[in-house]
């Protein structure tokens, strides 16, 4: 007889595959429902890992114009990317104000809001981009923000395609080849759909430059929750395998079409469309496992390498504020500051967490 506490939740899994549909996770206006209805009873809700609350901060005039959530493993990155965007749609700073990371008290991850994109590291591995995929949920929730789109801006390690090149993830599976997130709730595994949004892969892919000197492809990521072992690297502290069985195992990954490895894609993908979230996932390789396993190519090259993924999903943001009247650019491909107030609310951090 199985074990009770280990049985899989099917029920819950067949409910989550049909149970997507837009009056569960929207409001006619776009914003954001939550499928959790203990949080409206809650007198404040604290995003403890953001250092924000929906009491203790206005969020509604915070975050209320977001409309791109981009998120990568590190603090540096991210800020990078702040930066980036921030030249690339014109957004203006007022004058004497410089960019705050929003969530420094968490001492967790790092946050930093340009206009409507917010930027924010997530750490590394399963664990910590799930705690912050709640978070940021909620948080979409309360500041009342419509129709986010939220995108993954990675690294990986490449299955047959070379370093530097740029992979837009279209199929998210763990290490059994399985695209749903399976985590264990009340001691019962309950499993989600891992699903990227279709249109927001092909309109990448569409912005590729051909002109590029690098390849942007697409295909499936595998998400481990180990960088050595788990990947089959053969120079982690413990190795209990021969490279030719290592070769075997990438072999395999690449018939079913895997064409890069990392270490979120799943929960990425499955918590957001369980939210109704619009996601997608790009990243750069910085080696093709089938040529080795050690992240040896210099620092600046990588440094290169890791714009390319921003460049990309910097032009899918452009693009998409030049479509919406809204955050139209000025005829200088400027974006003006339309809030000062707002600004400096986002500035402010709460003394409660410090
Ligand atoms: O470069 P980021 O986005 O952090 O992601 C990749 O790099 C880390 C491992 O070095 C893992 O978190 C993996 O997913
Ligand atoms: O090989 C790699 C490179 C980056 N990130 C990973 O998870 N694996």
């Amino acid at each position: 007889m199985t074990d009770p506490r280990f049985e899989r939740n099917e029920m819950m899994r067949t409910d989550q595959n049909h149970n997507n549909d837009e009056d569960e996770t929207r409001y006619p206006d776009g914003t954001v429902k939550l499928r959790n209805p203990n949080i409206e009873l809650m007198d404040q809700d604290i995003l403890y890992h953001l250092a924000l609350g929906s009491e203790s901060h206005d969020l509604v005039e915070m975050f209320g114009d977001v409309k791109f959530v981009c998120m990568g493993g590190t603090p540096k990155r991210m800020q990078d990317f702040a930066d980036y965007i921030m030249k690339e749609i014109g957004y203006k700073l007022p004058t004497g104000t410089t960019l705050q990371d929003i969530s420094r008290y968490s001492y967790r991850y790092s946050m930093y809001k340009v206009g409507p994109v917010l930027s924010i590291s997530h750490g590394m591995g399963v664990p910590s981009i799930s705690i912050l995929l709640h978070e940021m949920i909620k948080l979409m929730y309360h500041a009342k923000a419509k129709d986010p789109v939220f995108i993954r801006i990675g690294t990986c390690g490449g299955v047959g395609v070379d370093g530097g090149t740029v992979v837009i993830s279209d199929g998210a599976y763990d290490p059994l080849l399985n695209n749903y997130y399976e985590v264990p709730v009340l001691g019962k595994l309950t499993s989600r759909p891992a699903i990227l949004d279709k249109k927001v892969i092909r309109e990448l892919k569409a912005l590729a430059d051909v002109e590029d000197p690098y390849e942007t492809v697409t295909g499936k990521t595998m998400c481990t929750s180990d960088f050595y072992e788990g990947q089959g690297r053969l120079d982690g502290a413990f190795c209990e395998y021969t490279e030719t069985e290592k070769l075997k195992y990438l072999e395999h990954l690449k018939e079913f079409g895997i064409v890069n490895i990392e270490m979120e894609c799943v929960p990425f993908a499955a918590l957001t469309h369980h939210a109704g979230i619009k996601a997608a996932i790009v990243c750069v390789a910085l080696l093709d496992r089938f040529n080795g396993d050690q992240v040896s190519t210099p620092k600046e090259v990588l440094n290169e390498w890791q714009v390319r993924p921003q460049k990309l999903v910097a032009k899918y943001i452009k693009r998409h504020l030049q479509m919406k009247g809204k955050f139209s650019l000025d005829g200088h491909g400027s974006m003006a500051v339309k809030s000062p107030r707002r600004f400096k609310l986002v500035q402010q951090e709460s003394q409660t967490f410090e």
